[in-house]
């Protein structure tokens, strides 16, 4: 998605969610200054060829164990929203790529950076976590605001609606959903500090309708198809 195109959602959430446009945008040269001085960032062309037909993208929703038991997912490409990533290692999947803006578990996103390429983001309510980019070895950066030239903005808000957007980007034909639920509530692994799915808190409940609009909106408007469960969106 192009900048111009992504401008007017970001315009839309600044407003309701209140975010700093200033500091979403010094978050985005603040991981650009760390990549470039740690040397261990990518290329949004490095990507391609993690990317198959098929991409998984897993959500952090109180249904994500349920969808994951049991199954690989080793027909397609797997790519873990932040949270989710702690259940997908508790059970033995681990994710060809990582997106998150690093307010997961901690000690999961490091196990996993040990063999997933970790898309990170920056915004103006995480610079202080920012540095911690430096442990992980394979780094795409990504902002919410104009991108840099090493700093992408392929469109999309949280994590999960994030990761959709970038196997858009990327040539996806088919992208499955597993482990995201709009009904309002939040599943356990989305925070740390959470020890049970809970109903979501005001921004939280902001952030999720952010998420579904934007998803109808790139399975209307992008080229892949996008499934929830058995239903095509
Ligand atoms: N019911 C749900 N509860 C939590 N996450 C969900 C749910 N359904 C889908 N998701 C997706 O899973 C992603 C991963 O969740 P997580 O809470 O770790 O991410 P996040 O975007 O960093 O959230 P936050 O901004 O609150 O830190 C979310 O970004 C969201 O897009
Ligand atoms: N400024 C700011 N931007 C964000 C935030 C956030 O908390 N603050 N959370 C996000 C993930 O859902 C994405 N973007
Ligand atoms: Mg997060």
């Amino acid at each position: 998605m192009k900048w111009e195109e992504w401008k007017p959602f970001y315009e839309r959430i600044v407003k309701e969610m209140g975010y700093s446009v200033e500091e979403d945008e010094k978050a985005a040269e603040i991981l650009r200054a760390i990549l470039i001085e740690n040397d261990n960032y990518i290329i949004k062309e490095e990507l391609n060829s993690v990317i198959m037909e098929k991409v998984y993208v897993f959500g952090a929703g109180p249904n994500l164990e349920e969808e994951i038991k049991g199954r690989e997912f080793s027909d397609g490409t797997k790519i873990a929203a932040d949270g989710a990533t702690s259940a997908l290692l508790k059970n033995g999947i681990i994710p060809d790529i990582v997106v998150t803006d690093l307010d997961g578990r901690i000690r999961d996103l490091l196990e996993a950076s040990k063999r997933s390429i970790m898309v990170v983001h920056a915004h103006g309510d995480n610079i202080d976590k920012l540095p911690l980019v430096v442990e992980f070895p394979v780094v795409l950066g990504t902002c919410q605001t104009k991108p840099l030239d090493i700093v992408y903005n392929f469109g999309g808000f949280t994590d999960g609606d994030r990761a959709v957007f970038l196997a858009e980007e990327l040539g996806a034909k088919e992208i499955f959903l597993i482990g995201f639920d709009f009904s309002g509530r939040v599943g356990k692994w989305s925070k740390p500090w959470l020890k049970d799915h809970v109903e979501a808190w005001e921004v939280k409940r902001k952030k999720l309708m952010f998420a579904k609009e934007l998803i109808e909106w790139l399975a209307k408007n992008g080229k892949a198809r996008i499934f929830l469960g058995s239903q095509e969106l």
